[in-house]
């Protein structure tokens, strides 16, 4: 980490600068505003503002209590994050420094929070695109391939070199308890932290974690193989009363330069295989993001279209449907999937219920005319239906959660259990409960249904464009 105060601009006319800088109290400065991250891949491209520059999320809360930075003129942190060994390099540049009333943030213990051991020196840092550059390849080298697929030519980035049987991309799964897997993964969680809203790190002591690593195999024009990193997604390995075992997706990423070219699909798939070739229960993912669980919606219901077994419910709901003017019934709606249904796609698809339910919803407006104006409205009664459950399954939730510490192989504080005292179970994710008097409740009803209805229709449109090329 190199802390620099701008040369040259500090003399002459320096302590007029300060006064007019510091007059009055100091507000403090956003961390977003002033820390910029760069991933590189070459030594020159260190020191480069015209490097690849990451949209990061909110970093307040890694600096100090009201998340501001106070004391500097002018600060700059721009951050060069290696994508070859995953170290990391922090520039900080300011005009002056002054205690405004509030301090001076003290910056080193901020980065390190973020960073940890993987900020290291300049001269350090340029040695690692040399010393480090097989680290990826030398981690794979035990784990198990997943999946192989070549990549296509127009998805080939400009500076690969091209040897006769071109790139492919590999999924790889390894145990997160090994050494070296584990340091790697202690070398990725900035980018978790830089790129996950809320991310956290995981416990990688406990044996049943695994990290699946999507790569990039190419060779150099010496014939030597080159490997790069670009995703990873962490997954847990449940247990499941009495004997099985469910896989929880705890964390997914793909580096940006790298997303938007199905690796992050690739990832599903891969755990998904993992799955069906162990019979695990189902598959479920831990808070995904709103994107993630579009991008799982899709794939999903992508599947489910070619799953024979459900179409007859299908058609049942779309005939029901069809008839009277559901919005005005006041029995609950015949709209859910049948049980047996339910249980035969978590079975032979390994769809967890929670998002059947969701595919399902997709699945019936795919099947639905939107321009016939009865059947529409009676489609949107039953999302409401389902919407006002998840609230009031929210509310029971709130009501009878408890956690306790439940003792387990490896470290006894590091387990412990949720469970509802009254009848719950996992929520189908509407956050919060509607506030204010009936009138801002129905308000706020009616966008929730809203909202939901555009998700679905949005699924639908990337699922039947997909399904049909
Ligand atoms: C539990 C958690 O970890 S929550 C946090 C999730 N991670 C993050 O937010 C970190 C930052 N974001 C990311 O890392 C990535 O954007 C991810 C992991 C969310 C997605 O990975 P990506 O590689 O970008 O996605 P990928 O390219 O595989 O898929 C996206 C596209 O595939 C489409 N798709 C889905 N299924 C299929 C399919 N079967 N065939 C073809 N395309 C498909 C999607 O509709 C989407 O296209 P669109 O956006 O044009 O509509």
């Amino acid at each position: 980490m190199a802390l620099k105060q701008k040369g040259g601009e500090i003399s002459g006319d320096t302590k007029k600068r300060r006064r007019v800088g510091f007059a009055n109290i100091d507000t403090g400065v956003e961390a977003n505003e002033c820390v910029k991250v760069f991933l590189v891949k070459k030594e020159d491209e260190v020191g480069k503002t015209s490097s690849y520059c990451i949209d990061l999320v909110d970093l307040n809360h890694f600096f100090g209590e009201d998340g501001k930075i106070y004391g500097y003129k002018d600060l700059k942190i721009n951050i060069w994050l290696s994508i070859v060994s995953f170290h990391a390099y922090a520039e900080i540049t300011y005009k002056s420094t002054q205690d405004g009333g509030k301090g001076i943030t003290d910056l080193k213990p901020a980065l390190q929070s973020i960073f940890g051991e993987s900020l290291i020196e300049k001269e350090e840092f340029l040695q690692t695109f040399s010393k480090e550059c097989h680290y990826i390849r030398n981690i794979v080298s035990d784990g198990k391939v997943l999946h192989s697929d070549s990549l296509r030519k127009d998805d080939q980035a400009s500076d690969i070199h091209l040897d006769a049987e071109g790139p492919t991309i590999e999924v790889i799964c390894t145990e997160l308890h090994n050494l070296p897997v584990g340091l790697l993964y202690s070398r990725l969680v900035p980018l978790v932290l830089l790129l996950v809203e809320g991310g956290r790190p995981i416990d990688v002591t406990d044996p049943r974690w695994e990290i699946f690593l999507v790569v990039k195999k190419m060779q150099d024009p010496s014939g030597d193989s080159i490997i790069d990193l670009l995703g990873f997604a962490t997954v847990y390995r449940f247990y499941h009363y009495p004997d099985s075992t469910r896989l929880r997706i705890s964390q997914i990423l793909v580096l940006p330069p790298y997303q938007g070219q199905g690796h992050g699909r690739r990832l599903l798939e891969a755990v998904n295989s993992v799955a069906f070739s162990e019979n695990i229960y189902d598959v479920t993912v831990e808070e995904p993001s709103d994107y993630l669980q579009y991008l799982r919606s899709c794939n999903d219901t992508l599947h489910l279209l070619a799953f024979e077994p459900i179409k007859p419910s299908i058609s049942s709901v779309v005939s029901y449907l069809k008839e009277g003017n559901l919005s005005k019934r006041t029995s609950k709606l015949r709209f859910a999937p049948p049980a047996n249904v339910m249980e035969l796609v978590r079975q032979k698809l390994k769809i967890n219920k929670k998002q059947f339910r969701r595919c399902w919803e997709v699945l019936i407006y795919l099947n639905l005319d939107t321009e016939n104006h009865r059947c529409m409205e009676n489609f949107r009664a039953c999302i409401s239906d389902r919407v006002k459950g998840d609230i009031l399954d929210k509310n029971a939730e709130a009501n009878g959660k408890c956690l306790i510490e439940v003792p387990n192989d490896y470290d006894h504080d590091m387990t412990f259990v949720v469970f509802w005292s009254q009848a719950g179970g996992e929520s189908d994710g509407i956050d919060g409960k509607l506030e204010g008097d009936p009138a801002t409740q129905e308000e706020q009803l009616s966008q929730l249904i809203d909202k939901e209805m555009e998700d679905i229709a949005e699924i639908a449109q990337k699922v039947s464009l997909l399904h049909n090329s």
